[in-house]
């Protein structure tokens, strides 16, 4: 069957209907595009370009997934505009009054395009309470595990070239499903650095060992494993939306997806009964509306939902009020409900080679990659294992801690640590990160004005429940242990780089960690999915806003709360669930 050219799937900017219209080509955008498009008319409004062009390798290139400027969270961060939104949180009390620059992608492909591509899946326990939470048992493990499927296609690692010792991948080949062509290539990078083969065995020796499942398998909890990537392996490179969904689409000629790139919605419009009938649209200034003869699909992501649905006047009646927005329907937790997993370094020095691109092995390392799909360039890096904190650290947790962790289904792991290595002046570095996968602090995310141009106000609000600085102290405890970890003595060099061991206390220990706090970039859970009545409840268990019609919300704002894990594999689960829900009528 012929195909289709590229172009042909584009859109001249300008006054047009579709069946559905989505706004926001980025990780689940794409997804619930493509599948609406195989059977009915549908436009993406995407603010951002096609980062293949637009942010040169940095995207496509599995390595620069560590290292791109842009990524960095300090306010001073190398600006790259074509492809980040330039989002700067309000100051967070609990990290020493920082602002943090929030990467979030601005391109197809959306944050999918700029992730670290890791690919893991929740629980069983995390999918049970979800379906708990939203009273819908479609969200049980069990039912969810098609779309997931659907979704990617997995390639197991290629032994040949990851070579180190203690490099053995653990998977599961039951929990995937490649006859299914799913669009999201998840495969493995074919190199490993030394250090983490090293960090991954201190891990092990303090209490996690090497799962044989990997994380889709609906377990995640006290083990660790070498993580599965969104990579192309015919060619190591990046496995976005895009890169899957989007030209998966444009290879079909029966799709019926039209794209609008450089086009920003700055409001959802709605007729006299309340239900949403177009988007207005922004090209360069050129202003039109795209109609929607079935439903608006809102795909904008963690910070831009919230804000699209409060300057449409969906939100706190109070905060509409008070930039003049009419307000259509007066919802609390609009924004509110805000999760994000934070995360620290501990460092020391390790006598193992790092790689750091040089001009003497750039044009050998670039070979190898091109070629051979192999060497440094074709990862984005490794291991991680996640645990609940273990009985003799959290003895010394208050009780109100010990009554919030219980709460956590039995399979919900309390912290993830990652092991990775950087180029230091004298040594290599090596970091054990520890995150907290069950953050209790809320953030929320509001408006400043009635206008899309200004940015949404952000307020992070980390650690501002006590409970996740007793996770964070007890974690870092836990970094301290597998570097102490008599496994990895003979390769580690000097004392602690960071914090140092001047850093003893709990009080210390804390006092460190707020001022050196990172992201793994997963805020998640603006717009709660639950049940009507729940104040937070944004949409319901099929993604439809509460008190409006024929509008959704489906990123990872409408996620209930943080997956423990990486969120994007579940973005895109959520994507394929909800798209076959509206095919069956629902
Ligand atoms: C640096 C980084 C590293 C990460 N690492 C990982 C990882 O390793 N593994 C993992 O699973 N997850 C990771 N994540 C998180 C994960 O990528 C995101 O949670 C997920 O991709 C978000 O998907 P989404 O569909 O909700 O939103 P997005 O992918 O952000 O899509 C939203 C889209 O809407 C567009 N948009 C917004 N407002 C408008 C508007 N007004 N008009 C038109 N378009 C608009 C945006 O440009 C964007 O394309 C990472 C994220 C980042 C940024």
């Amino acid at each position: 069957q012929p195909g289709r050219l590229y172009s042909s799937c584009f859109a001249i900017p300008g006054n047009a209907s579709y069946d559905y219209v989505v706004v926001g080509g980025g990780t689940a955008g794409l997804a619930i595009a493509k599948r609406l498009a195989e059977t009915a008319s549908v436009a993406v409004i995407e603010a951002g370009g096609v980062y293949e062009i637009e942010n040169g390798n940095q995207s496509v290139v599995p390595y620069f997934a560590l290292t791109m400027g842009v990524l960095s969270t300090s306010t001073s961060y190398p600006r790259q505009p074509l492809v980040d939104w330039d989002l700067i949180s309000q100051p967070v009390a609990g990290a020493g009054d920082k602002r943090i620059h929030y990467a979030r992608g601005k391109t197809l492909g959306g944050c999918s395009a700029l992730n670290t591509m890791g690919y893991l899946r929740g629980s069983v326990g995390t999918h049970q309470r979800w379906a708990d939470l939203v009273g819908d048992d479609s969200y049980t493990w069990e039912n969810v595990l098609p779309y997931f499927k659907k979704s990617a296609t997995f390639t197991p690692p290629n032994l040949a070239k990851r070579f180190p010792a203690n490099a053995t991948v653990q998977f599961d080949p039951t929990v995937f499903d490649n006859s299914l062509n799913g669009p999201i290539q998840v495969s493995y990078g074919n190199w490993i650095d030394v250090t983490t083969t090293w960090l991954a065995v201190a891990l092990q020796a303090i209490g996690m060992p090497l799962g044989s499942l990997g994380f889709n398998s609906g377990v995640l909890s006290g083990f660790g494993d070498w993580v599965t990537d969104e990579i192309k392996p015919e060619d190591a490179t990046r496995s976005s939306s895009e890169a899957g969904y989007l030209r998966q689409a444009i290879a079909d000629p029966n799709s019926a997806i039209t794209v609008y790139t450089h086009t920003q919605a700055s409001k959802i419009l709605f007729d006299s009964n309340k239900t949403a009938n177009g988007v207005l649209v922004n090209t360069a200034g050129f202003e039109y509306i795209i109609s929607a003869t079935q439903e608006v699909i809102l795909s904008a992501g963690v910070f831009h939902s919230p804000q699209l649905l409060m300057l449409s006047g969906i939100g706190p009646a109070a905060t509409l009020e008070s930039f003049d927005i009419p307000v259509i329907s007066n919802m609390s937790g609009v924004g509110q409900n805000l999760w994000d997993q934070i995360f620290f370094d501990v460092l020391s020095g390790v006598n193992l080679p790092a790689f750091i691109p040089t001009p003497e092995n750039e044009a050998s390392t670039l070979q190898s990659y091109l070629q051979d799909q192999e060497g440094p360039y074709s990862s984005a890096g490794g291991y991680v294992s996640f645990e609940k904190i273990p009985q003799d650290l959290r003895q010394n947790f208050s009780q109100r801690t010990q009554d919030l962790l219980a709460t956590l289904p039995e399979d919900w792991p309390e912290i993830e640590y990652i092991v990775l290595a950087y180029p230091g002046a004298n040594s290599t570095i090596g970091a054990v990160s520890a995150t907290i996968e069950a953050p209790f602090s809320r953030g929320n995310v509001t408006i400043s004005s009635s206008s899309i141009t200004d940015p949404p106000v952000i307020n992070l609000n980390w650690l501002s429940d006590p409970a996740d600085e007793e996770l964070l102290v007890a974690a870092f405890r836990r970094c301290r242990q597998a570097w102490d970890s008599p496994a990895i003595q003979q390769v580690r060099v000097g004392p602690e780089i960071a914090p140092g061991l001047a850093t003893q206390t709990d009080e210390e220990i804390l006092a460190w960690i707020r001022l050196n706090l990172g992201i793994q970039w997963h805020a998640s859970s603006s717009n709660k999915m639950g049940v009507e009545g729940d104040p937070l409840a944004v949409v319901d268990s099929k993604a439809r806003v509460f008190g409006v019609q024929g509008l959704r919300v489906v990123d990872v704002s409408s996620i209930p709360f943080s997956v423990p894990g990486h969120p994007s594999g579940t973005a895109y689960m959520l994507a394929e669930k909800i798209a076959d829900d509206i095919k069956n009528g629902n």
